[in-house]
């Protein structure tokens, strides 16, 4: 028995940081992806353990079932927290994997995985691998796809789970379906990153582009063809110590920072009314993306302020700016990647000329396909 599935990681297009306080932000997902293969294992096999495959660091862990089972003595099947007994259970059966210093920030993934698989699989033993497209801590929400792609595996094979054929296999879960992907992914998360707003793990569950506030949220398809360069500064960062770090500005400024979140909340509103607005109405595409620019423009300087940004994310601003490009650091900042438009009119020539200056500095650049479908699961492929 197995099931593969795939969770499409995320850029934002506004509003980080302030939606985790209750301001709109807008995200949309690209064609990058978490892909989670998850066989239980057989008799034949002769596996008691549960075993974790990470294929990109070449890492694998594995926990005997039975210790498993001795560390989460009561688990609830619907999307519950993880309370600070669990927590310390999951501690203790990271803490003995001895995680290579390199590669400790995985540590908090392994977490999450630990807690997703006891709490909707219980204590069977089996393999699941993990595999990603994506530049993990980037800003491009690798913790989310994660989460995403584990939960929806492991709720495949729950009973009355029900499917939408999509293509070539791959099938999509129906409504009442994928919002239990999303919840349990939104635990996940939390395991991740502390205080996440859920903005993540719902674009990536649902796809398309979305405006999203305190888990209301409005899907799109935008009206403007929305052309992004993502440079990654490859400046590593860890979301949950900028989140952190935004709080406590909060609770040192509360009055400036009330504004600062008001005003990415305005930003973010005129954003999703720009992208609904059909073409052509009263704005054409290029009057459409100089407004989307100023927003960005704007939306930096509001990040700034939260005390996110990093050199390198001004050099990227920099660099884009003499070519009279608008960019914004996208996700939690700090480094990570950031964001481009490339407007519909602008020559081949001057983003090859960008792009040059842009890796002459060790940064990387691409272009990902925005605003594409959620996760998906299919029973007929082998990894
Ligand atoms: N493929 C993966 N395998 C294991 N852990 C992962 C994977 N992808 C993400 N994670 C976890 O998420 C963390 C990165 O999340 P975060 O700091 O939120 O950055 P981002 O979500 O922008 O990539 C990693 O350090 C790791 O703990
Ligand atoms: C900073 C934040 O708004 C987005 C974080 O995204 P990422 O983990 O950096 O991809 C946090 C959140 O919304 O949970
Ligand atoms: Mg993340």
């Amino acid at each position: 028995m197995e099931v593969k599935s795939r969770a499409p990681g995320k850029i934002i297009l506004s509003g980080e940081h302030a939606v985790v306080h209750g301001s709109t932000a807008v995200a949309s997902s690209i064609d990058l992806y978490t892909y989670v293969s998850l066989r239980f294992s057989t008799p034949s096999d002769d596996q008691d353990s549960l075993k974790l495959q990470l294929k990109e660091t070449a890492l694998e862990f594995s926990w005997p079932i039975t210790r498993i089972r001795a560390s989460f003595p009561q688990l609830s099947s619907t999307p519950t927290s993880c309370s600070v007994e669990n927590a310390k259970a999951i501690a203790a059966l990271v803490q003995d994997l001895n995680i290579p210093e390199a590669n400790f920030g995985l540590a908090s993934g392994v977490s999450a995985f630990l807690w997703l698989y006891s709490s909707i699989q219980g204590f069977k033993p089996a393999t699941v691998l993990v595999t990603s497209e994506l530049p993990l801590g980037s800003g491009l929400g690798s913790s989310a796809s994660f989460c995403v792609a584990l939960a929806a595996a492991l709720l495949a094979y729950t009973d009355s789970v029900s499917f939408h054929v999509n293509h070539q296999g791959w099938l999509s879960f129906g409504e009442k379906d994928l919002e239990l992907v999303n919840q349990w992914a939104f635990e996940g998360e939390k395991i991740i990153h502390g205080k996440p707003s859920g903005i993540d793990n719902t674009v990536s569950a649902y796809g398309n582009i979305i405006s999203f506030k305190l888990g209301s949220l409005t899907h799109m398809k935008s009206s403007v063809p929305l052309k992004m360069l993502i440079t990654n500064t490859k400046v590593g960062r860890n979301t949950k110590a900028l989140v952190a770090g935004v709080g406590e500005r909060m609770l040192r400024h509360p009055d400036i920072m009330a504004f600062v979140f008001s005003a990415v909340d305005s930003l973010s509103n005129e954003l999703t009314s720009i992208l609904k607005s059909p073409t052509p109405d009263e704005l054409s595409v290029t009057e459409k993306e100089q407004k989307i620019e100023e927003l960005m423009e704007m939306n930096e300087g509001l990040l700034q302020s939260m005390g996110v940004s990093h050199a390198t994310i001004q050099t990227v601003l920099q660099t884009t700016l003499k070519y009279k490009l608008a960019s914004k650091l996208t996700g939690a900042g700090g480094g990570g990647c950031v964001l481009t438009l490339l407007p519909t009119l602008l020559s081949g020539t001057v983003v090859d000329k960008v792009v040059a200056e842009l890796e002459s500095c060790g940064f990387q650049c691409f272009i990902a396909g925005i605003g594409g479908g959620g996760v998906e699961i299919n029973f007929g492929v082998s990894s």
